[in-house]
């Protein structure tokens, strides 16, 4: 650990909050988790990714001290969950599983009676997170009357209550419409530009490409990739869509060498919207070298191409096809 922090000084780089070291879960004979590490770092928000059953609870309940690792250790600000679980766990708030909250209850008693929970909490804090998560004019009113993601937002309120450094939680769009998911993602943003560190874990895609700064993506219990969302979506090698924009429409030639003509700006291609400007585009998809030994051919088929642009995957691809790659190997 000290080593590191010399190295991240001298870097600059803001401090580790989470450091997840080779976490291992065994129940019964089966394994659940397997070698799963990463670090999370202040002002950081951490996608832990993948389908259902994939692990994510599992690793999440090691994380806060519900469940004992097999094998590897957790730290939360320097100190080890499995040596000194108090002190780590006092820099954490979270909302693992269904967080309790009593519907006949006002959001403002429910926050009262979490706040006994945990010593010193003050009235004012009460005030001060119902405000910061957006609910300070219906605090008083009972949570029944409450949307999902009012629910939602009065949970994350519950957890922000002793001002944590880390926040974790698990699923936290379940059952949001898309209106209340960019809500949320504008709020952990806001946490996060605060300085603290937020992990999520989902295992819907598209939203937490949106949000995070860096993802994990598991399946199988298992951490197939990790790092920023846009490296690990430009160094994939294998889904590669083009967009090829041709002199002259020559719809036999190119249906001949397999490529598709873009008749309808907005068009939806395997979930990748196409915009506009791509009507009258031919769109294939290959690999790089495929791509260069297909444009002389289309050439000599009598169709100019003014420009090749290559069309990133988005994470949810990538993410398929790495689980889908995973499940055949
Ligand atoms: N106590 C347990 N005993 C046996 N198997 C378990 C236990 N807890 C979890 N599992 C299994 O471990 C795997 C991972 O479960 P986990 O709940 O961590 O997945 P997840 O990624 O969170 O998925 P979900 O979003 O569906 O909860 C699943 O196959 C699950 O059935």
């Amino acid at each position: 650990m000290k080593l590191e922090s010399h190295a991240d000084r001298a870097a600059n780089l803001p401090e580790v909050v989470l450091q997840v070291d080779r976490l291992k879960k065994v129940i019964g004979k089966k394994t659940i988790v397997e070698n799963v590490s990463f670090t999370v770092r202040e002002g950081e928000i951490f996608g832990f990714l993948g389908p259902n059953g994939a692990g994510k609870t599992t690793t999440i309940r090691m994380l806060v001290d519900l469940i004992r690792p097999t094998e590897g250790s957790v730290s939360i600000c320097g100190h080890q969950v499995n040596r000194n679980p108090e002190l780590a766990l006092s820099y954490v708030g979270s909302i693992v599983e269904n967080p309790e909250v009593y519907s006949y209850l006002t959001g403002y008693e429910n926050l009262e009676q979490f706040a006994r929970m945990q010593p010193g909490i003050s009235k004012e804090r009460l005030k001060e997170v119902a405000a910061l998560v957006g609910l300070d004019a219906r605090i008083h009113d009972k949570v029944k009357t409450y949307s999902l993601g009012m629910r939602q937002r009065l949970g994350i309120a519950q957890a922000l209550l002793g001002a944590p450094k880390l926040l974790i939680l698990d699923e936290p769009t379940n059952g949001l419409d898309p209106k209340g998911i960019k809500e949320l993602r504008q709020f952990i943003r806001s946490l996060a530009d605060q300085g603290m560190a937020v992990v999520v874990s989902s295992h819907l895609l598209s939203e937490i490409q949106l949000m995070c700064d860096r993802v994990a993506i598991i399946s199988r219990g298992k951490v197939l990739a990790s790092g920023p969302v846009a490296e690990l979506i430009r160094n994939s090698s294998s889904y590669v869509a083009w967009q090829l924009v041709p002199r002259v429409r020559g719809e036999e030639a190119l249906r001949a060498l397999g490529c598709q003509l873009i008749e309808h700006p907005g068009e939806v291609l395997d979930d990748a919207l196409l915009t506009g400007s791509m009507e009258g585009s031919i769109l294939t998809e290959m690999r790089e070298e495929e791509i260069r030994e297909l444009i002389p051919q289309l050439v000599k088929a009598g169709i100019q191409i003014q420009g090749a642009h290559k069309i990133n995957p988005t994470l949810e691809q990538l993410f398929l096809e790495m689980t889908e790659r995973e499940s055949i190997e």
